[in-house]
């Protein structure tokens, strides 16, 4: 296949043209549609977009998630990390990657599939497994595979049906909750009592069924293992990466540190003023205003939390590989520069041209975490200065749960430790350039704070 590298305005002349495509030229890089195949029954013709329509519909679930995922990243960091003011000495955790990617698949069953689903350790392994087939997918692919190893990738996925596998473990662990939720909604219809709606992503997808096209318990679970494997196979990566920025970068710690305390803070004062006028005006305080979550990392305190925001885009602008996104002409295109891209052919981003430019400032070619504070360009928003998610309509609609699950993360992980450390200092260039294919072999000390 042919491959042209392109670079500054063209770049953004390729994101904004229908004629090319990123996620023909994903399926023919991973040829991701044979694996997600080998598993789901129903919305299995290509070019659909019910996955693309699931994740933008469960990141509106984002406020009802978010206490959840902050409990359950709390607990996952606790047990991954620990916490030992006393010793005062540094916790080491050898192998970071692997021990995020285990919170996150938990946390990820849990909102997937419910607690009482994912207490069931076969269905973690499952989660797991389902994250490992799509980091294979994305690290073994490579545009230049020849087509002989491509129809062997196809071969393998239909006679073993990895997906297949993953999705008969999670129907068989759902079913006995299903029936169950079933049995509980109809007792509440018939004595006219309201039913206490279970709030997973699982009881969503399956009152939505029709609307998605599934076909049965084993399919939904196969959409489920997709999604939940995605969020935490990418997660797991840049949350890893996140540590050793702020273990090379340590007077980033304080001032974020900083910043999640005055911002708890000021959440925590208005609480307690709302609770105030509500007694004056004799209002009943609900749950909602308990004092007890004062201090929650919700989606209302991360959102205030600028500086955390500035330094994940600057993170992200800055770990960005140079030569990135591919996309491919579904026809002839000839740029405005002259150049003609074939059907068929591919083009590369120079990102490098992009996110290296005066534009983000002099020192563009530096780290520098609060690049962005207070400029509104948030982790999330997308621009032709911007890449890392896309650009136009075909966005990453899955940035907005990951950059709030890294804000949350990186919130924690300030909060408890005043200092990271790479354990060996030398493999420090390595560790903040590391990427998805390239695991980086040395830990991260964690110094707990009193
Ligand atoms: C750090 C993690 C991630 C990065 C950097 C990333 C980046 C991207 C990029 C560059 C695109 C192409 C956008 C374009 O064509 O303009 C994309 C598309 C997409 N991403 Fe992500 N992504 C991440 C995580 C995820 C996760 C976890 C999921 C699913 C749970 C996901 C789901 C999608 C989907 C469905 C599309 C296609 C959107 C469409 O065609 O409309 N992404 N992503």
């Amino acid at each position: 296949m042919n491959l042209t590298v392109i670079s500054g305005p063209q770049i953004r002349e390729v994101f904004t043209n229908p004629a090319f495509s990123a996620s023909d030229a994903i399926e023919s890089i991973t040829r991701i549609s044979s694996y997600f195949n080998s598993g789901r029954k129903s919305n299995r013709n290509y070019g659909n977009h019910v996955i693309q329509d699931l994740v933008r519909d469960t990141t509106r679930y984002l406020p009802v998630f978010t206490p959840k995922i902050a409990t359950l990243m709390e607990k996952g960091l606790e047990k991954g990390i620990g916490h030992s003011p006393e010793k005062g000495g540094a916790q080491l955790v050898e192998a970071p990657f692997p021990m995020i990617r285990n919170m996150l698949v938990n946390i990820m069953a849990n909102i997937f599939l419910g607690p009482e689903i994912a207490k069931n350790p076969k269905v973690i392994d499952t989660i797991w497994d389902a994250s490992s087939d799509l980091r294979r997918a994305f690290i073994n692919s490579s545009i230049r595979v020849s087509k002989w190893r491509a129809f062997l990738d196809r071969t393998h996925l239909r006679l073993f049906q990895p997906l297949m596998k993953r999705a008969q473990i999670l129907a068989e662990a759902a079913t006995p909750v299903v029936l169950e939720r079933r049995r509980l909604e109809a007792l509440a219809n018939e004595s006219g009592v309201a039913w206490e709606r279970p709030d997973d992503v699982l009881q969503s997808m399956l009152e939505d069924s029709s609307k998605y096209g599934f076909e049965d318990l084993e399919d939904v679970c196969a959409h489920i293992s997709i999604l939940a494997g995605a969020y935490a196979f990418a997660m797991a990566d840049t949350a890893t990466n996140i540590l050793y920025f702020l273990a090379a970068f340590p007077e980033c710690v304080e001032k974020l540190y900083e910043e999640v305390q005055q911002v708890l803070d000021a959440v925590q004062a208005e609480r307690e003023q709302t609770r105030q006028e509500y007694r004056m005006e004799g209002k009943p305080i609900d749950e909602a205003l308990d004092p007890a979550h004062d201090r929650d990392m919700s989606v209302e305190a991360l959102k205030r939390m600028v500086y955390m925001d500035s330094f994940l885009r600057e993170v992200f602008r800055y770990r960005i590989e140079h030569l990135r996104i591919v996309h491919l002409a579904m026809e002839d295109v000839t740029l405005s520069s002259g150049i003609v891209i074939s059907k068929g052919s591919a083009v590369i981003s120079n990102t490098r041209s992009v996110h290296h430019t005066p534009e983000h400032g002099d020192d563009s070619a530096e780290f520098r975490p609060w690049r962005y504070a207070e400029k509104h360009k948030t982790a999330t928003k997308i621009g032709p200065d911007y890449l890392v998610f896309g650009m136009g309509r075909r966005a990453c609609p899955a940035r907005f749960m990951n950059i709030q699950g890294l804000k949350m993360f990186s919130a924690f992980i300030v909060s408890k430790y005043s200092k990271l450390e790479i354990q060996d200092p030398s493999r420090t260039k390595a560790a903040i350039h590391s990427r998805l294919n390239d695991p980086i072999d040395t830990g991260v000390n964690f110094y707990s704070r009193a």
